[in-house]
């Protein structure tokens, strides 16, 4: 019998995490709001929110510690899913503002802003899923919610002999086209907010936690 998938939501002084919160027990999961470094590695599931500047968060993280929580649970292929600021810090720098942040440098590239008219881009967006996406399953209307004036606009990672190449998903706005979300085994990230998405998010997440393989009994059949 599986049980229920055990998801920490990092707890790095970002605003707006209520709602991830929330939206992760709506999809099924038992959710713990924290910082804690043991129950951060324990978890079926981490996920890394964010709002606010890139600047700013890479510097909540690592004051809580959570760039090594990152790195120990993906070399042990642990899953861990960033969402908005969360996607961003994964590459590995962010310039807003002109100021430039170093990244956790999980996937090469710098996140920047926008080239629209109009910026931030807010609301809902089509978005265009990487083939053999397994986020994106099941999800027919596929449009998701942003909130963001920056992004990463280029895919610089190749594939690597017989390691699977991520699975990268795109959108487009005023003409720019840029990472909506990327699938990199343990790592997940979306540049939208799956919590605000309604039914669609809510499906993304669900198929999120049905990749933690929660049960971790060692029954395995
Ligand atoms: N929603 C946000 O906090 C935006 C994140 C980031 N500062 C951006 O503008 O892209």
């Amino acid at each position: 019998m599986s049980k229920v998938p055990s998801v920490v939501v990092l707890d790095h002084g970002s605003g707006n995490v209520r709602s991830v919160v929330r939206a992760l027990e709506a999809a099924g999961a038992h959710v713990d709001l924290t910082a804690d470094r043991a129950r951060a590695l324990e978890a079926d599931g981490l996920v890394v929110p964010g709002v606010g500047a890139y600047a700013a968060t890479i510097a909540q993280v690592r004051a809580v510690g959570g760039h090594r929580v990152i790195e120990q649970r993906l070399a042990g292929g642990r899953p861990v899913m960033g969402i908005c600021v969360g996607l961003q810090i994964m590459f590995e720098s962010g310039n807003e503002h002109g100021e430039r942040s170093e990244g956790l440098g999980q996937w090469p590239g710098e996140v920047t802003r926008l080239q629209a008219d109009i910026v931030p881009h807010m609301g809902w967006n089509s978005i265009e899923a990487g083939e053999g996406s397994r986020l994106f399953d099941g999800i027919e209307d596929e449009r998701f919610y942003f909130v963001h004036s920056y992004a990463a606009r280029t895919w610089e990672m190749e594939r690597i002999g017989p390691i699977a190449a991520p699975v990268v998903t795109w959108a487009q706005h005023g003409g720019d086209r840029f990472i909506a979300a990327v699938e990199n085994g343990a790592l997940t990230a979306t540049q939208f907010h799956p919590e605000k998405s309604g039914a669609a998010g809510a499906r993304l997440l669900r198929n999120w936690l049905a990749g933690l393989g929660a049960d971790r009994s060692g029954a395995h059949a």
